[in-house]
């Protein structure tokens, strides 16, 4: 059962193996993607300067969004880096160089909307403070 589960490529049979699946996939980007670890640290420690600096619940909501946005498109870029490396290998490849780039790319643009929205958030709260 166990073996044959390991080598699964049928559909999911019920509800709690595809949320297994899915889990297995987070464990494996938090051990095997040195970003996604990055990111959910930096995510931890903007969680506990907001939760110190006790933030409004509008504030909040612009933060998980940026929160979800990042860690949304790392696991996108992962997905493009997994098929093209399966597909190509280790061969250099054009269109594979491509791929990886703007999926790269994707990061990079949601890391940006996600240091503007810490920055309208966090900036106004830091100048208060030192103000006191
Ligand atoms: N098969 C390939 N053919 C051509 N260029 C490639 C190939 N594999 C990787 N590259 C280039 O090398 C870069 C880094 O490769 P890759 O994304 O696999 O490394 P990584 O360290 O996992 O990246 P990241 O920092 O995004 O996690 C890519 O953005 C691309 O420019």
């Amino acid at each position: 059962m166990v073996l044959k589960d390991k080598r699964q490529i049928d559909k999911n049979r019920h509800f709690f193996q595809s949320v297994g699946h899915a889990l297995e996939g987070i464990k494996k980007l938090i051990l095997e993607e040195r970003n996604f670890r990055f990111d959910l640290i930096i995510t931890l420690i903007v969680l506990c300067v907001g939760l110190l600096m006790r933030i409004a619940i509008y504030d909040w909501l612009w933060l998980f969004a940026a929160f979800f946005s990042v860690i949304g498109s790392e696991v996108l870029n992962s997905i493009v880096e997994n098929v093209v490396d399966l597909i190509v290998g280790h061969h250099f490849d054009l269109m594979a160089k491509r791929a990886k780039d703007i999926a790269a790319g994707g990061v990079l643009l949601s890391a940006i909307f996600a240091v503007i929205i810490g920055a309208l958030i966090f900036i106004p709260k830091f100048i208060e403070l030192i103000n006191k």
